[in-house]
């Protein structure tokens, strides 16, 4: 786990050996005690230098041995006796240095980064802080408001600003390991004294407390309820008014706090439940590193509405030439400008420039007779897509892919009126689409495997996190979230106002609560899908009872709101009032209270208390129960793409881990007895009846989350 090498006949070079990315685990920590006492003990070694296997230095503790007991030698006390030694050690650092990676580096007396290697301290975005004398160290060698930015936050740096914060001695184009090995023959003389990061005073601002008070503000609210920063910032405190031993100490304490906290074990679970994702699994057997997927070289964009504009800046700033499509000329016109517009910003913003020559416009779907793939965004209603789809296998090759942009429709539908059902997918995009980082690649019942890896690749290779799901309306994202903003709206009408319910959930975690996030979103869009499925609207049967629908509880509130015209934030009003249509500060708006009070007194409802707790456990409840029933009906693979798709596409708070994860930190016995008695209470609401996978676990005595999959395999999958 350790190589140990002699070379120029006098330096030692210790390569670190646990692919993929040389984490410390026990084997990488021990491998490291003995080469290094090897080192210091070998009279003809005058330096070493420490570098790692294939390129990468190392991308710190081993993640994975965190739910267990620690095994092997402790990381401190081994890394003290490397600073400590009367040798000089070199870091070479190449690929990444994360971590427990970087603090390494930081124990050695010098640091020679390659060019293209990235360095930070990470943890706190696994709930926990640098705890193996990060936070002590790296203020002592960049100062206190730099290494406080880069602990609270975890960002990466490149080797150029390492170099330009004083992280790194140099900077390298060549081989690093041959450039430190050259860097250390030239240190055997010098002192060792001032290399010692332990030794130095933290230089200190002399606003000190000024400056930690305004970074725990900025934390506070940006990342409400989250413990890492905030600790993170007190042991960085403890480096500029502690000497360096009783730092350390200080930085342990806070370690202890947060190592076994639910939100480290949320925060780590969500790091794994991403690169989980990516490996799918079709009930054919085929999966992700098995099929190859072809090789996308350009690409059509149908519709330059809002999504079709984002997916068109997505696929041109990964290099790939796109032809973007519309049905008339001045939006054609309107969406270029658009587009271009968006392309210059965001290439701006990255410090690039922009990839005008990729896009051609056109009116016409015969220009797209050679693309590789299609993704069609035109507007969310099926005849119209259908009518593209039969255009499309009209004019294109044969071997063109079909994609639809659908946040909900039968995908399998539109397979189905073109020539080649097994060439087609959905990929459901969230807006903005060149934003957002959730991809839901919908397959339905035709979709090849070939089809499946090249939509999933594709995703990725625009930064996205695509996660497979199966065809059925909403599919996963939005399925759940009927069930979920439901429970709001039946909260309204027993009590709560909107503001209450969006305070809970924001106290909660989520960047918004349901009705602020209807808003932004747009009332009127739930407002057609419920007129089209006859919730709503003049096809309502005038027989049917009040406040129910399709033999079930049904509350109209969201209808009266639209015929209103109140369409949320675009129209200045909805739930909440706006200071001009398009404007984003939420005021709560008496005609909204009086609304709900008059809804209230022609059903006779006697409006009660309702608390938070009631509001969290009704919203999440419903949410992760719906959650259960989408992986017994096989519509998603684990339970881990349900969360990920939660993270990344609903704002669910990360320290949370999703809403499955987070259902089983409630305890899944919890959960159900819970479910039980609300369903008890509202037993005209199906989506509160607990889902029988639910009963299933909890009658299996509640295995973690990553076992769930073990419980439902023998069902049947859409996947
Ligand atoms: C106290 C705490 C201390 C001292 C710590 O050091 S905590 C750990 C701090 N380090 C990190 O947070 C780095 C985490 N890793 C990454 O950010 C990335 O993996 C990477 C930038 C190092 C590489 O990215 P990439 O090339 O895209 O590869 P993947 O992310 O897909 O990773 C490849 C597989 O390696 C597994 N992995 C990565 N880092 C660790 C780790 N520190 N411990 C254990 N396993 C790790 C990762 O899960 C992938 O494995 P599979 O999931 O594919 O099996």
């Amino acid at each position: 786990m350790a190589r140990y090498e002699l070379v120029k006949r006098s330096v030692a070079l210790i390569t670190l050996t646990n692919p993929p990315v040389n984490a410390l685990s026990s084997a990488v920590r021990h491998g490291i005690a003995k080469t290094m006492e090897r080192a210091l003990s070998d009279p003809k070694v005058t330096a070493v230098v420490i570098c790692g296997e294939n390129g990468r230095f190392c991308g710190g503790a081993d993640i994975r041995e965190f739910a267990g007991p620690l095994r092997g030698p402790p990381l401190v006390p081994l890394l003290d006796s490397i600073e400590a030694g009367e040798k000089p050690v070199v870091a070479a650092i190449e690929g990444v240095a994360l971590g427990g990676g970087l603090e390494l580096a930081l124990f050695c007396h010098y640091r020679i980064a390659h060019f293209k290697a990235r360095l930070g301290l990470p943890e706190v975005t696994l709930g926990i802080l640098p705890a193996a004398g990060g936070t002590q160290r790296l203020p002592r060698l960049i100062g206190i408001p730099a290494a406080l930015e880069l602990i609270t936050t975890g960002r990466h740096v490149s080797a150029q600003e390492a170099l330009k914060l004083g992280i790194v001695d140099q900077v390298t184009e060549q081989n690093a390991c041959e450039v430190a090995v050259e860097f250390a023959l030239r240190a055997v003389a010098k002192p060792l004294s001032s290399r010692r990061l332990s030794s130095l005073t933290t230089p200190c601002p002399p606003n000190l407390d000024a400056l930690l008070e305004a970074v725990t503000m900025q934390i506070q609210k940006k990342a409400r309820g989250v413990m890492a920063p905030l600790a993170c910032v007190q042991a960085v405190r403890a480096a500029a008014t502690m000497p360096y031993s009783q730092g350390i100490k200080r930085e342990s304490e806070l370690m202890a706090t947060l190592f076994n906290s639910g939100q480290a074990r949320a925060l780590q679970y969500c790091f794994f439940a991403e690169r989980t994702a990516g490996k799918w699994t079709l009930p054919s057997g085929a999966q992700w590193n098995d099929i190859k997927p072809r090789e996308i070289r350009s690409a059509a964009v149908i519709g330059l509405g809002t999504m079709g504009r984002g997916i068109a800046v997505s696929l041109a700033r990964v290099g790939i030439p796109v032809i973007a499509v519309e049905s008339d000329k001045k939006l054609l016109e309107t969406g270029r400008q658009m587009v271009i517009g968006m392309l210059e910003r965001d290439a701006k913003r990255r410090g690039v420039s922009a990839s005008h020559n990729l896009l051609k416009f056109t009116l016409g779907l015969q220009d797209l007779k050679d693309v590789d793939l299609v993704i069609e965004a035109v507007f969310e209603d099926m005849a119209l897509k259908k009518s593209v789809f039969r255009e499309l296998s009209k004019v294109c090759r044969p071997a063109t892919l079909f994609c639809t942009n659908t946040s909900g429709l039968d995908v399998d539908a539109l397979a189905g009126v073109t020539d080649r059902p097994q060439l087609v997918i959905g990929m459901h995009f969230f807006s903005p689409a060149h934003v957002m980082k959730l991809l839901e690649v919908v397959c339905g019942p035709r979709s090849s495997s070939e089809i499946v890896a090249t939509a999933m690749s594709l995703g990725k290779r625009m930064g996205k996190v695509s996660v497979a799901v199966g065809n059925c309306p909403g599919f996963v994202g939005n399925r759940m979230l009927k069930p979920y903003s439901d429970q709001a709206t039946f909260l309204l009408e027993e009590g709560a106002t909107p503001e209450q319910i969006d305070k809970a959930l924001e106290d909660f975690g989520f960047a918004m609560g349901v009705f602020r996030m209807s808003d932004l979103a747009g009332l009127d869009v739930g407002w057609r899908v419920r007129k089209e499925s006859g919730l709503t609207g003049p096809d309502v049967d005038p027989k049917n009872p009040p406040r129910r629908r399709q033999g079930r509880k049904y509350c109209p509130i969201p209808d009266m709101v639209c015929e209103q015209g109140r369409f949320g934030q675009k129209t200045g009003r909805g739930w909440y009032m706006y200071d001009k249509p398009g404007g984003t500060k939420a005021k709560p708006d008496p005609l909204i209270q009086n609304l709900i009070e008059m809804y209230r007194n022609r059903y006779g409802i006697q409006p009660r208390n309702i608390t938070d707790q009631e509001i969290i456990e009704r919203c999440l409840f419903a949410l992760a129960n719906e959650g259960f029933r989408i992986l017994e009906d096989g519509i998603a693979a684990r339970p881990e793409d349900i969360d990920v798709i939660y993270l990344f596409g609903y704002g669910f708070p990360r320290h949370r881990g999703g809403p499955m994860f987070y259902a089983s930190m409630v305890g899944l016995q919890r959960v159900l007895e819970r479910l039980e008695h609300y369903h008890q209470a509202h037993p005209d609401v199906p989506h509160l009846e607990p889902s029988p996978l639910l009963k299933k676990l909890v009658a299996c005595g509640s295995p973690p989350v990553q076992k769930w999959r073990e419980h439902i395999k023998t069902m049947h999958s859409h996947l």
